[in-house]
């Protein structure tokens, strides 16, 4: 399987977003994982579509732009506007259904996210209309806390699902990632991993990522 990895913008140096961003880009990174928090779905508040269009100027990588938001509907054609590739709403928001509908209409790619105390059956009945799904393995708002290895199951159902079906499914893994869990990650069938501290603290980002992608501890 091509494994990806997505480096997490969270663990940025917020004060010079531009530089990190062509860091991670000349580190390897396939692509850039940009965390969008309301204050409301989740307890942080990052960036908005102006940040992600400034953003856009300077790094060719593709954005994979993370809605951690209540009302995801509002604000997809914005993100999309600013320069968003790929944009993934959450199960848990009531506007989820038509969040992903805007985004399909728009053309760029559509991910349902599951945080840890969604079951994965949530994601089921969109399983043919979407690009990627992406499980959390932490409580989605603040980077740095450790994988939750009780979420695997939920990866190897998808990607029973998707192998079922014959899907090319996409399966996103979301916090804690590092050259430990990544392995188990990918064992479980997850193919893009997000990773944030472990490649933006990293002495060797470059190093980081290859070892991310190679599956071994
Ligand atoms: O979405 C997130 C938190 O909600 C972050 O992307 C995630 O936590 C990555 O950070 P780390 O690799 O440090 O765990």
């Amino acid at each position: 399987m091509n494994i990806q990895i997505a480096p997490s913008i969270l663990s940025a140096d917020f004060a010079c977003l531009g530089q990190e961003a062509r860091r991670m880009e000349l580190a390897g990174a396939d692509l850039l994982h940009i965390d969008v928090m309301d204050g409301h779905f989740v307890p942080n508040i990052t960036i908005g579509a102006p940040v992600v269009y400034c953003l856009r100027k300077v790094t060719k990588l593709p954005f994979d732009v993370h809605l951690m938001i209540s009302e995801p509907d509002r604000y997809v054609d914005a993100f999309v506007d600013a320069g968003a590739n790929m944009v993934t709403v959450h199960a848990e928001c009531p506007s989820a259904d038509e969040a992903l509908k805007q985004l399909r209409h728009r053309g760029v790619k559509c991910a349902l996210s599951v945080k840890p105390g969604t079951p994965v059956d949530a994601v089921y009945p969109y399983l043919d209309k979407l690009d990627m799904v992406l499980v959390m393995t932490v409580e989605p708002g603040f980077g740095g806390q450790s994988f939750m290895t009780d979420m695997l199951p939920k990866i190897r159902t998808l990607r029973q699902w998707a192998d079922q079906f014959g899907l090319p499914l996409d399966i996103q893994v979301d916090g804690g990632v590092d050259v430990n869990t990544a392995p188990l990650a990918i064992a479980a069938g997850a193919n893009i991993l997000v990773a944030g501290t472990a490649v933006f603290y990293s002495d060797d980002p470059k190093a980081t990522i290859r070892k991310l992608r190679s599956g071994r501890a």
